[in-house]
């Protein structure tokens, strides 16, 4: 998830808000006092940080809460509110309107723009759009190949030629060639490095000259922290940026700096990328953000993230319905453990969920690839039954299953811990909050 760390001590400065027995200006002080901490650590602007704070204390100390609210709740409320309006308020959805839509992408070495260009690629491919990406890097060959390889297994064609010299002809052809194909949207991704700044501005503007894209998207690499509030002004101040992407937000602790130094100038966020895969990549929204951040869980953000699932039929209905009542055999542990590797580790899915926050147990629900693939070859040793009933799975069984797929009776042990262990992970999850879920999901009938 992105910026976790930041997720937790605003998280916990909210629990100890929760837990407090009276709401006094004490306990209010002391609550802004841990959400300065926490922001500061995130490498947030000072300034900011204390504009924000003072904000929330002086809303905290002042407002009555509305009929039906308690104090607590209330405070909480204005963090949200706070926190959403800190990072731009309204969600700004990139809009693909003309036919084709040209989108030019710019940004410095290494900021992640060639991976961003690829993650948008596919985002909008998966939401139904033909999309054509051009390479105009003449000074990084490597960025056409690496965009192929990203790209082609999923059908997404690249135009480039890594031996041309002239980044503006490579544009031109590019945007050209694809504008007879009659794609929906064409992506063009531009140098990242160049003899000296002004060299790469300057391409930056000829390119766009020709190319006349209905979008420039400035690329930023949110380990910056709060540097990226110039970098941004930089690029803003050349060119006419249209939308931001920012980038490396998982694992950085720096992020919160950047998130907001970039909402500071007042370029709107499009899209954060949350990680090395192509799928990570989400569209930014600051209410559902924020939401997440604070672990107040994000139902939207989990409709949304399963009506993407079902639609790539990875995960069906009467599977969410197992997944959710928590009754689920080794056949359907190993299709969610294979659908959620390719939406995104589960324990993401499941912050989404209201109440869950935190407390979810890394190991219960991570999977590599690698050992998927040993899964499959220990499943394909068992019998129908054993599938269906794993509780049948003594150790004369463990041991045939163990020798009829070439691998260790450690290894099928294995295999049923983790499945022992997502069994009864579901099981103590909240059956109350479930039901709740589900019946926003329509399916309502089938009682957990
Ligand atoms: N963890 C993480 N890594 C990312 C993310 N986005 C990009 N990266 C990594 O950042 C590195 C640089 O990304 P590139 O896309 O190659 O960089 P670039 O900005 O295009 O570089 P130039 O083509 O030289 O301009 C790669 O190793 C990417 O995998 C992200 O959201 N999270």
């Amino acid at each position: 998830m992105a910026l976790e760390k930041l997720g937790k001590a605003l998280n916990s400065a909210l629990k100890k808000l929760a837990r407090s027995r009276t709401v006094d200006e004490a306990t209010i002080k002391e609550v802004v006092r841990d959400i300065q901490r926490a922001l500061i650590q995130a490498d947030v602007n000072v300034r900011l940080v204390l504009q924000l704070t003072k904000t929330i204390e002086k809303r905290a100390l002042e407002e009555e809460p509305p009929a039906g609210v308690s104090k607590k709740e209330h405070i909480i409320q204005i963090v949200y509110e706070e926190l959403t309006k800190f990072l731009g308020k309204e969600a700004k959805p990139l809009e693909i309107k003309e036919k084709p839509t040209v989108l030019l992408t710019v940004g410095i070495q290494g900021s992640g723009k060639t991976t961003s260009v690829a993650k948008l690629a596919r985002h909008l491919q998966k939401r139904g759009y033909k999309v054509g990406v051009v390479c105009s890097d003449t000074w990084r060959p490597g960025a056409y190949y690496q965009l192929k390889q990203l790209l082609e297994p999923y059908g997404i064609e690249v135009a480039g030629d890594p031996e041309e010299k002239d980044a503006v002809k490579l544009a031109r052809e590019g945007v050209k060639y694809f504008r007879e194909k009659g794609v929906d949207v064409i992506i063009v991704d531009s140098a990242g490095r160049h003899k000296e700044e002004k060299g790469l501005i300057e391409e930056m503007r000829q390119i766009s000259e020709a190319i006349k894209p209905h979008e420039v998207i400035l690329v930023i690499d949110g380990t910056i922290g709060q540097q990226a509030y110039n970098q941004a002004l930089a690029f803003k101040e050349a060119t006419p940026i249209g939308s931001i992407i920012v980038t490396k937000l998982d694992g950085s602790a720096k992020g919160g700096g950047a998130l907001s130094a970039v909402a500071a100038t007042g370029a709107p966020i499009k899209f954060i990328g949350v990680g090395e895969r192509i799928d990570d990549l989400e569209a930014f929204d600051p209410k559902r953000f924020v939401s997440r951040l604070l672990g107040m869980g994000d139902i939207e953000g989990l409709l949304e993230k399963l009506e993407e699932l079902q639609k790539q039929q990875e995960f069906k209905e009467e599977d969410l319905e197992k997944f959710l009542k928590g009754k689920f055999n080794l056949k359907d542990m190993y299709a969610q453990l294979e659908a959620m590797q390719k939406m995104g580790p589960l324990k993401q899915i499941l912050q989404m969920i209201p109440g869950l926050g935190y407390s979810l147990p890394d190991d219960a629900v991570k999977v590599g690839e690698e050992k998927l693939k040993r899964y499959r070859v220990i499943m394909d040793s068992m019998t129908e039954e054993e599938l269906e009933h794993p509780e049948i799975i003594n150790y004369s069984r463990i041991k045939r299953i163990a020798r009829g797929s070439g691998t260790s009776t450690a290894e099928v042990r294995e295999l049923l811990n983790q499945y022992n262990q997502m069994k009864k992970m579901f099981k103590s999850m909240d059956k109350r909050k479930l039901a709740k879920m589900a019946k926003k999901f329509n399916f309502g009938g089938f009682g957990i």
